[in-house]
Formats: structure tokens, C-alpha cells, sequence
């Protein structure tokens, strides 16, 4: 196992190169399954423990998938079974993007069921609406979801109860092999569903209005493999400006697409944090002292929930009281108890959190409950007094490509370390897992 080292109170300073999006490259790597001449391409995809879970339930279902240097290559011409077992799915939510894939193509599939998970109850109730009004049957059994179709697919109206990513993503995909049109009404409108849409109409789908509350997909009979580009990671850009301002640092974060993250850079500059864009990326710094903001997470474009717990970081180090409120996921505080070990004071009434600023956060011993909440753990780390020891980073490593890595290359004092885990005793060995040395900031 290993766990994150960090000795807090460097300035981060240098620039830093945004990866492609996991949020965007998850999607299209299982839009893949729909190509049934030539090959895919995709570049720019991440190398994350999530990348690596989608590219297997691929192979699992017959696929040949090839990834080296950030592109990923997927025959789809042949493939063998319709089910993703519950070992993979259950190792990734985002696995269950391959059922609507799966029935377009192929009339069938058996999928696990995803589950809940940290941040909420997670239901896929809007998956399966979409899937049933497109006339497929859906039985639920054994821990699987199994939706058989007669034919093809047929285009529908479908209102979605709630802005659902998955939901818009999966609809989109099944509606693109569909016959006949499919309206998605109150769809997500997130910079992935419009890089998928992308990558679909490159593959030859016909849909209009990704990006908008309202979706059209004429539907095709066949799609072929498309060379793609996936977007940057906005969470992963908005989680470095955060570094640059918690450690009052200054930094340049290429890549990032400023419209992307018109939220974040908002909120940011309410607080007094500066920021200047251009055409190739964001440079943010901060002098001191920041003030205390409200926040609320919505669907885009507001807030967005996945900034969440590293902007409660940030908040951590503002003048005054902030409200954070999470409107998105029912249970995404987890992060608090542990923020609460570094002497955080955080107060937590319903779906709102109280943040109590301008303490010195301490270093401790936390582990990262989820994805995001690991990434906030870290930011505090770095603005915190003495040493802090983050472990869970299994969820950390499904989002972020060489966090310490990159940190540290910025000036952080950072380090990653293996260790045994016998029972509850815990022994560290002092064995880096990379060797470059921190300059000082
Ligand atoms: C791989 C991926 O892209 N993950 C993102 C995606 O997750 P994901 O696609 O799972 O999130 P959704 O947009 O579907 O979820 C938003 C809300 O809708 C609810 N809901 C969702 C589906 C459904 O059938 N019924 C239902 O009630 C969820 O419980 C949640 O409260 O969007 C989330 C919201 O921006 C992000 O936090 C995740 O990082
Ligand atoms: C919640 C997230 O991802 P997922 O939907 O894959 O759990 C995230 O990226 O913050």
C-alpha cells in the first residue's frame, strides 16, 4: 500500500499540464462498443486506475483495446458477450455506460448492478427510463440489470427527472443506433456530454443540441471507429488553481479551458484570488488575505459538486465564515471528519456545511473517503503547519495522474511512500515511490 506525505507551507510556483478528462474519456471509450467497422482513436486519455477498469470491461466483452502513450485504440468489429460482471462494475460506477452501448448494438445486456457508493445513493432509475420508453423490457435480478430489445431501439421523448450525466450519456448513445429521433429533454449539460456528442457525430450519429437542456439524436443504423481528442480535465484544472491559491502561490495551468470553469474562477475571484486567462491555459495567484464566500453545487453551469470538498479547502484558509452547500449527491461530506483531524472548523447542519476560516490547519493522519475528498485532504495538506499523512489513495489514483508527482515538480515538499499494513499496526518503510527531489518555492 502507500500513502501521501506532505510537509505543508510551501508557495507552489511553475506550470502544470492539465491531463484529458476522466469524466469525458470514461463515456467515450464505451461509445466505442458501437463502432462496427474500422478503428477508434482516442487521445488524449488519462492513464487512471478508471481508464484502465473501462478498457477491461471492454476486453471482457470481446473488444480489442490497446492503450500506450495516452491513445487508445479500440477494435470493435467483433463482440463476444453481452454481460459486465459484477467484479468490474463493482470496481467502477461508471462501468454501467456500457448498457445502453451494448443494447443499441446488440439488442441485449447484462450488466451489474452499480450500487451506492460514498457520496450518495447513486440510483440509475433515469438510465432505465430512457432505455424502457426506446421499448426495451429491463428485469432486475441477482445483483444484474438484464434489458432485451426486439429489433432496434426506437426513438423517444424523454424527459429526465433529474439533469442525470450518466443518464444523458447512456440515452445519447442507445438513441444514436435508434430508429427514428430521440428527444432528451432536461438533459445534463456538462462539457462531457458535448465531447461525447463530438466523438458520436465523428463515428457518424446525427445529435444536435449537446450542451443545451435539450438534445435531438436522429438515429443511424451503423456507426464507424473515430479518431478523437478528449477534452481537459476541468476538475483536475480547477483542483491545481486551488493548489496555487491555498499555498499562495502562483501558477499556470495549461490546458485548461477557461469556459469550462466559469464557476470556479467566479467564486475564486470573489475571494480575491487573481486569475488571467488565455487561449492556451489559466495563471493563478493570490496575495493574501482571501475572503469568505458562499457556495452552492449545482448541474453546469454552476457549481460543480466534484469542486466541492477541495473549495471547502480553500475556504479552510479565507477570513470569516463561508456556507457550502451540496445540492447534487445527498452524503458528499465525508471529508469533513477528516478535515476535522487538521483542526478544521467545520460545522455540518443538513446540506450545508459551516466553515469557520482563517485558523491555521494542522498536519495529521486523514484518508481520503472518496475521489474528490483525497484531493481535498491534499490542498489542506499543503497549507497546513507540520506533516500530514493521507491515506486511501486508491480513490485519488482514479482521478489524478501523478498528483505528488506534479505537486512536487511545483515545489511542494510532498512524497509518496510504500507501506505494510500487519493488522493495526501500521510500519512505514522509507521507500519513495519517485525520486525527484522538491526545489524550494
Ligand atoms: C463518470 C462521471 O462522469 N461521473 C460524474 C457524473 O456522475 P453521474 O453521472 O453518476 O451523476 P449524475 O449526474 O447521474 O447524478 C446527479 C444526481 O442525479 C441523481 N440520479 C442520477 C441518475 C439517475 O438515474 N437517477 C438519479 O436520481 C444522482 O443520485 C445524483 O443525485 O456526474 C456527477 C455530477 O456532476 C459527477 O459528480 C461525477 O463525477
Ligand atoms: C464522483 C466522481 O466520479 P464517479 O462518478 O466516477 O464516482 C468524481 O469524478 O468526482
Amino acid at each position: 500500500m502507500s500513502k501521501i506525505i506532505v510537509r505543508g507551507g510551501r508557495k507552489l510556483s511553475g506550470r502544470v499540464r492539465i491531463h484529458g478528462a476522466k469524466n469525458a474519456v470514461l463515456p467515450i471509450i464505451a461509445a466505442s462498443i458501437l463502432g462496427t467497422e474500422g478503428v477508434s482513436v482516442i487521445h488524449d486519455a488519462p492513464p487512471l486506475d478508471d481508464v484502465l477498469v473501462i478498457n477491461k470491461v471492454l476486453e471482457s466483452l470481446g473488444l480489442e483495446v490497446e492503450y500506450k502513450q495516452e491513445t487508445i485504440r479500440v477494435n470493435a468489429q467483433r463482440v463476444h458477450t453481452c454481460e459486465a460482471s459484477y467484479e468490474l462494475v463493482r470496481k467502477m460506477r461508471a462501468s454501467f455506460l456500457v448498457m445502453g452501448p451494448l443494447l443499441a448494438r446488440m439488442g441485449q445486456a447484462r450488466i451489474s448492478l452499480p450500487g451506492g457508493c460514498a457520496i450518495g445513493t447513486r440510483p440509475i432509475d433515469q438510465h432505465l427510463k430512457g432505455f424502457e420508453a426506446m421499448g426495451a423490457d429491463i428485469e432486475l435480478g441477482h445483483g444484474y440489470i438484464e434489458a432485451r430489445v426486439n429489433g432496434r431501439l426506437k426513438g423517444a421523448k424523454i424527459y429526465l427527472d433529474v439533469a442525470s450525466v450518466g443518464a444523458t450519456e447512456n440515452i445519447m448513445m442507445a438513441a444514436s443506433l435508434a430508429e427514428g429521433t430521440t428527444l432528451i429533454e432536461n438533459a445534463a449539460k456538462e462539457p462531457e456530454i458535448v465531447d461525447l456528442a463530438n466523438y458520436l457525430n465523428a463515428m457518424g450519429a446525427k445529435i444536435r443540441g449537446a450542451g443545451t437542456g435539450l438534445i435531438r439524436i436522429d438515429g443511424v443504423e451503423q456507426l464507424k471507429g473515430a479518431v478523437h481528442t478528449v477534452i481537459p480535465d476541468r476538475i483536475e484544472a480547477g483542483t491545481y488553481m486551488m493548489a496555487a491559491a491555498i499555498t499562495n502561490g502562483d501558477l499556470y495551468i495549461e490546458g485548461a479551458i477557461a469556459d469550462h470553469l466559469r464557476p470556479v474562477i467566479s467564486k475564486m475571484q470573489e475571494m480575491g484570488v487573481q486569475i488571467v486567462e488565455d487561449e492556451n491555459g489559466l495563471r493563478v495567484y493570490s496575495d493574501r488575505p482571501l475572503r469568505a464566500v458562499d457556495v452552492k453545487t449545482l448541474p453546469y453551469p454552476g457549481f460543480p459538486t466534484d469542486m466541492q470538498s477541495q473549495m471547502m479547502a480553500l475556504l479552510l484558509t479565507a477570513e470569516g465564515t463561508s456556507l457550502v452547500t451540496e445540492t447534487v449527491f445527498e452524503n458528499r461530506f465525508m471529508h469533513v471528519e477528516q478535515l476535522a483531524n487538521m483542526d478544521a472548523q467545520i460545522k455540518v447542519e443538513g446540506r450545508t456545511a459551516v466553515i469557520t476560516g482563517g485558523g491555521r490547519l494542522q498536519g495529521g493522519k486523514v484518508c481520503a473517503t472518496d475521489l474528490r475528498a483525497g484531493a481535498a485532504l491534499i490542498l489542506a495538506a499543503l497549507a497546513a503547519e507540520g506533516e500530514t499523512e493521507i491515506t486511501g489513495l486508491h480513490h485519488i489514483d482514479r482521478g489524478y495522474v501523478e498528483i505528488a508527482e506534479k505537486l512536487l515538480r511545483l515545489g511542494a515538499d510532498i512524497e509518496r511512500v510504500s507501506y505494510e499494513y500487519v493488522e493495526s499496526e501500521e510500519k512505514t518503510e522509507t521507500l519513495p515511490l519517485f525520486s525527484v527531489q522538491p526545489t524550494l518555492a
